[in-house]
């Protein structure tokens, strides 16, 4: 039994506008109680068009929902076109950001000196990194996910002070996992996020290894989501398509509480 509160986060991604964010927002707080945040730290992580939005909303109204963005630039300022930093969503009162994830890796060039320059970026401004690690294919079959992700979270991390590391969220994401309802077992998920909290244990210390909330995305709905997060390593979900419909993702918010 760990003293992590289990953080449950929803993905958005390339979802919602501001408009359908601020509905999708009131019915999770509508459909959601006291004990379910006293057993979850619950989070939506919107497209940025929608943050203002959300943080009117979620202040307006006194919600214990969290916010954050999916992406951060590497960046303070300057002639960055398109990019948002993380100035700026420090103003906008983000609680966390995104790095790393697979689809930033993929479809734009995001190596771990990129998540690690961003997760710096973000510790900056006073915003969590979740960093998002997690193997392909090729190397699953392979039977080399433990080592792959420990080399994500060497790059990712490298000179991420200790103080900075208890803050931090981690998320294992297995790219074969992600949209495709292929969901990794509970062992899965034990084994690659045992590996990540015993290297972050030799990266820094086993009590800032123990603070670290690792989380398993990748096709978790409310069928599966509570073998999963029930593992000993697992604190939570990055949820994705689940995240979108409000009754799927309480279902997987009421798993919180099976740690
Ligand atoms: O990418 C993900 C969350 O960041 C996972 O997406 P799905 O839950 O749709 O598989």
């Amino acid at each position: 039994m760990s003293n992590r509160l289990p953080l449950i986060a929803g993905n958005w991604k390339m979802n919602n506008n501001h408009l359908e964010a601020i509905a999708l927002v009131q019915k999770l707080a509508f459909a959601l109680d006291d004990k379910d945040y006293d057993n979850a730290e619950v989070v939506v992580l919107p497209p940025f068009t929608d943050l203002r939005s959300v943080q009117t909303l979620v202040d307006g109204d006194k919600l214990r929902i969290g916010y954050g963005a999916q992406d951060v630039s590497a960046h303070e300022k300057g002639a960055y076109t398109g990019e948002v930093s993380g100035s700026m969503l420090a103003k906008l009162d983000c609680s966390y950001v995104l790095v790393g994830h697979s689809e930033r890796r993929e479809l734009h060039a995001e190596d771990d000196s990129v998540v690690n320059t961003k997760a710096k970026a973000a510790f900056a401004n006073g915003v969590v990194p979740i960093v998002c690690v997690g193997e392909g294919l090729d190397v699953r079959k392979a039977g080399n996910q433990v080592e792959h992700v420990i080399a994500q979270i060497d790059g990712s991390l490298k000179d991420i002070t200790a103080e900075q590391a208890e803050k931090l969220v981690i998320a294992y994401e297995p790219v074969w996992a992600i949209g495709t309802g292929e969901v990794a077992t509970p062992e899965d998920a034990q084994e690659v996020c045992s590996a990540i909290r015993t290297r972050l244990a030799e990266l820094y210390s086993p009590e800032v290894a123990g603070a670290v909330r690792l989380l398993y995305g990748g096709s978790v709905k409310g069928d599966n989501a509570g073998s999963i997060m029930g593992k000993d390593d697992v604190d939570g979900a990055l949820v994705g398509g689940a995240s979108l419909k409000a009754d799927d993702f309480v279902k997987i918010i009421r798993f919180g509480d099976s740690k």
